[in-house]
């Protein structure tokens, strides 16, 4: 029988001498960083790994030894390219967020902003609670319209709910997001809880129809399962709802909606607390035309799309790892037009000026097919 000791003790000089070989190997790559940070050549060169791996997998024996030549020799190159970005950086090599630029705190005042919705909707709320009273404040019907506010600058910010704490994201405006070339710059949650208005002094039972918005009809589907005979009709929003119902004044009909945007129309609060989850926020981003950020800002949007290759993912996940940032949220949307096809939506604690940052979207960028940065805004969370 062999000796375990005896063989771990082999291995271990075997992994100095990988290690001894590992170093050197590195010490060339950062030559032809060097290389590459004068002539401008790209740091990743698919046909040159495809070649290598190739020629090693045929040096290797047997199908064990040629798949695990093949995943080794992957990571090694990988680990090269990651030092190649950092060199780059170090070198203040440009990359793709070089149109940002940093402000101490964004324009608050004469400003205009457009928000989706009528007043007394959540995202007149979420526009209130970011903005100070000095701003021009508009409403237009849908999403787009207000990407299109922005986009044609007659709005310097559009307010949008992009994730509700109960029901997920709000999936139009992902989708709106790589569609425009607008910028996330700012965030603010909102704590939502819906309540049902009616006509003052009508009771539940004389209730028929429901109105309100996909989102709010379902955060509050549970609620509406205890009363399967109301006929649910969707609206464009909630406070939309609420208007319908006041100018209507029909006794069946009720909408779901805010307590505020009940006050607002003169209508009753039927019952409370409907939604199923008592932690109900609504999280609004702030977008605008023009890719700026706050010094403070502490998180960082990024779309990417990747070749419908296995591991791809895990590779696109490695920069945030290997620079060690931590990644917060990630979301995945079908492409339009490429079946099985997604595009990832990532995002990461940190501010555009730290090396660490910049590194891993160097990686990204290089590496992902069409990486976009949204924005970079936010506070840190209090821990
Ligand atoms: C080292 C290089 O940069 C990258 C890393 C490679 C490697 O580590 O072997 C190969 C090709 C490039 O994607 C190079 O261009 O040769």
């Amino acid at each position: 029988m062999t000796d375990l000791l005896e063989c771990r003790k082999e291995i271990d000089v075997i992994d100095k001498e990988i290690l001894r070989l590992f170093e050197k190997r590195m010490k060339v790559c950062e030559d032809v960083a060097e290389y590459k940070i004068h002539t401008g050549k790209k740091v990743l060169d698919q046909k040159r790994e495809q070649d290598k791996i190739e020629v090693l997998k045929e040096s290797a024996h047997g199908e064990f030894n040629e798949l695990g030549a093949q995943e080794l020799f992957q990571q090694i190159m990988a680990i090269s390219r990651k030092r190649q970005y950092q060199l780059l950086t170090k070198n203040g090599v440009e990359n793709d967020t070089k149109d940002y630029e940093m402000v101490d705190a964004l324009p608050m005042t004469g400003v205009n902003v457009v928000f989706q919705g009528v007043e007394g909707a959540y995202s007149y709320a979420a526009m209130r609670a970011y903005f100070s009273d000095a701003v021009n404040s508009y409403h237009v019907k849908t999403f787009r319209d207000a990407m299109e506010e922005v986009a044609s600058g007659k709005a310097d910010y559009a307010v949008l709910p992009i994730e509700n704490s109960t029901e997920g994201i709000v999936t139009d405006i992902y989708d709106l997001l790589t569609e425009y070339q607008l910028y996330i710059v700012g965030e603010q949650g909102v704590k939502v809880e819906h309540v049902l208005l009616g006509i003052p002094e009508t009771s539940l039972d004389e209730i028929k129809t429901v109105y309100s918005h996909p989102q709010a009809l379902a955060q509050c589907k549970k609620y509406l399962e205890s009363h399967p005979d109301w006929k649910i009709v969707k609206t464009e929003n909630t406070a939309g709802a609420a208007k319908k119902v006041h100018e209507e004044m029909n006794r069946s009909q009720a909408a779901i909606a805010s307590r505020a945007a009940g006050e607002l129309y003169g209508l009753s609060v039927m019952a409370e607390n409907i939604c199923y989850n008592d932690q109900n926020v609504t999280r609004f981003i702030i977008v605008s035309a023009h890719p700026v950020y706050e010094k403070s800002a502490a998180k960082v949007s990024v779309c990417f799309e990747l070749p419908h290759e296995s591991g791809t993912l895990y590779n696109m996940l490695s920069h945030f790892i290997y620079n060690g940032l931590s990644m917060t949220k990630i979301e995945s949307r079908p492409i339009t037009g490429k079946k099985w096809e997604y595009r990832f939506f990532v995002d990461f604690e940190g501010n555009l000026e730290e090396p660490a940052v910049k590194n891993a979207l160097r990686g990204l960028e290089a590496e992902a097919n069409r990486m976009r940065v949204l924005g970079n805004y936010g506070q840190q969370e209090e821990q």
